[in-house]
């Protein structure tokens, strides 16, 4: 291979696993705001693109209330408010791109467009918007006290919400309204500065967004949720986005969304495809598959259940654990992605899902080895795929230490790895350095005036 990938780094807001590492439980953690200064410096001097917190309202639930053992053993639990870190990251920061998720099943658009506007001056364009319809569904249903919504007015939502986002951002505001003239004391002219209208069928709205534009104008638009609508909102309108599956699944995967995204006059190449990875290295191959296994071993079945509870509302323990799940159980309207990825002619068993589950949670199966056998195996992946990069997921202890320390300077010998990221922008950060706004291409171009 000799494309130059991606490197994207994955967290959450959520607890650090060090609280349950004996020795380690007094290390800063997720409520310390050095613990996220700390990260964001890490991940800048390491030489990644950008720093992704994943962010849901949602827990686990059945039956309408919260699973036990979230609480007891923190399974999608405590966070914080992953958007709230990002000015703080950005303070000490000079290049790195920082995304986080918004769901647009939660929130409405002209929070969101002025949230993101504000940390796109902050971060000098630095910032990228996560646009998801939400995982942990029925949990954040509850939380608002309102019906689970069908997954696909859910996705019609999440289409109608960005088209009116994109409204704001684009068509608000002339690139040269404003004016901030202190001799006249003009600052923007009003013939400039525009009323946008939208009559859609769950937002409509005639406003301004006030905050004048910023180095981006739109924030990088990224999206997870690989069901068939989730495919259809990213070949639409992500410029990149978030897959974690098997290597078959991703490469279909990705044909798919290349090839909407062609449809829709963007080109195959408009969105960039980011899978997950995780690294799990040691001195040697076997060393590292007993550190795995070890791992693999300390989550429980229940822990594993509450996981897959969590982003589907399928509740796997009361399922025949020798058969594939049934279809009756599989229509829900929960998140999507990992019911269809269990389902099919070669469909796993309910036991086999629970391993795969407890093995490697949503991210797949890791690349695991020496450092020279795990990137191999990363390569490999991307080269099946086609992906153009890696979103890459901590380790044990939540850091990404070893990644940093072994697995990026083997992939920058291999010369997968640009010197430095193109650009000042996170736009430009993927796409090249001038590539500051949304192309002509991509349909919020047409709001702009
Ligand atoms: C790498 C990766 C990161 C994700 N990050 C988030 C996130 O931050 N918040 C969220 O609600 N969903 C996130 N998701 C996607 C959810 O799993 C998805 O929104 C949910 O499954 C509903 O969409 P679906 O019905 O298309 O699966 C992520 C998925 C992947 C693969």
């Amino acid at each position: 291979m000799t494309k130059k990938i991606t490197i994207g780094m994955f967290q959450t807001g959520g607890v650090r696993p060090t609280w349950k590492m004996p020795g380690r439980e007094a290390e800063p953690n997720f409520t310390d705001l050095g613990y996220w200064t700390e990260l964001a410096k890490k991940c800048e001097a390491g030489g990644a693109d950008f720093l992704f917190l994943a962010d849901s309202y949602g827990y686990p639930t059945l039956n309408g209330s919260i699973i036990p053992t979230s609480i007891e053993r923190n399974v999608q639990f405590s966070t914080v408010d992953a958007q709230m870190l990002m000015s703080a990251m950005a303070a000490v920061t000079s290049t790195l791109g920082l995304v986080t998720t918004v769901s647009t099943t939660v929130e409405k658009p002209p929070i969101v467009t002025r949230q993101y506007r504000t940390l796109d001056h902050l971060t000098k364009g630095r910032i990228g918007w996560n646009i998801v319809t939400g995982s942990g569904q029925a949990g954040s249903a509850l939380l608002f006290g309102e019906p689970l919504m069908p997954h696909g007015d859910r996705y019609a939502k999440a289409d109608d919400h960005v088209e009116l986002s994109l409204k704001y951002w684009e068509g608000s505001w002339q690139s040269d309204a404003l004016i901030a003239d202190s001799a006249s004391g003009t600052w923007a002219d009003p013939a400039k500065v525009h009323e946008i209208e939208h009559d859609g069928p769950h937002f409509s709205a005639k406003g301004v967004l006030v905050t004048p534009p910023s180095p981006q104008v739109t924030p990088t638009l990224f999206q997870a949720g690989a069901s068939e609508a989730g495919r259809t909102l990213a070949a639409k309108y992500a410029e990149a986005v978030f897959l974690a599956a098997e290597s078959k699944a991703l490469a279909e995967q990705i044909n798919d969304i290349r090839r909407r995204a062609e449809e829709n006059g963007r080109g195959r190449d408009a969105v960039k495809c980011l899978i997950a990875g995780t690294f799990r290295v040691a001195d040697t191959d076997e060393q590292a598959r007993a550190e795995h296994e070890a791992q693999t071993e300390a989550v429980s079945l229940e822990h594993a259940a509450t996981l897959y509870a969590y982003f589907t509302g399928i509740d796997l323990l009361s399922l025949d654990f020798d058969k594939p799940i049934p279809a009756a159980a599989a229509n829900g309207d929960n998140g999507r992605t990992n019911v269809e990825r269990f389902l099919g002619e070669n469909a796993p068993t309910v036991r086999e899902i629970l391993t795969e589950f407890r093995a490697n949670g949503v991210m797949g199966r890791p690349y695991l080895g020496t450092v020279e056998s795990a990137v191999d195996q990363a390569v490999a992946m991307l080269e099946e795929t086609g992906a153009d990069g890696l979103l890459v997921q901590p380790e044990p202890d939540g850091s990404h230490d070893v990644f940093f320390e072994k697995v990026m300077p083997e992939l920058r010998r291999r010369g997968l790895i640009a010197d430095a990221p193109a650009g000042t922008t996170l736009r430009e950060h993927l796409f090249g350095a001038g590539h500051k706004l949304l192309p002509d291409t991509h349909p919020g171009a047409r709001f702009r005036r």
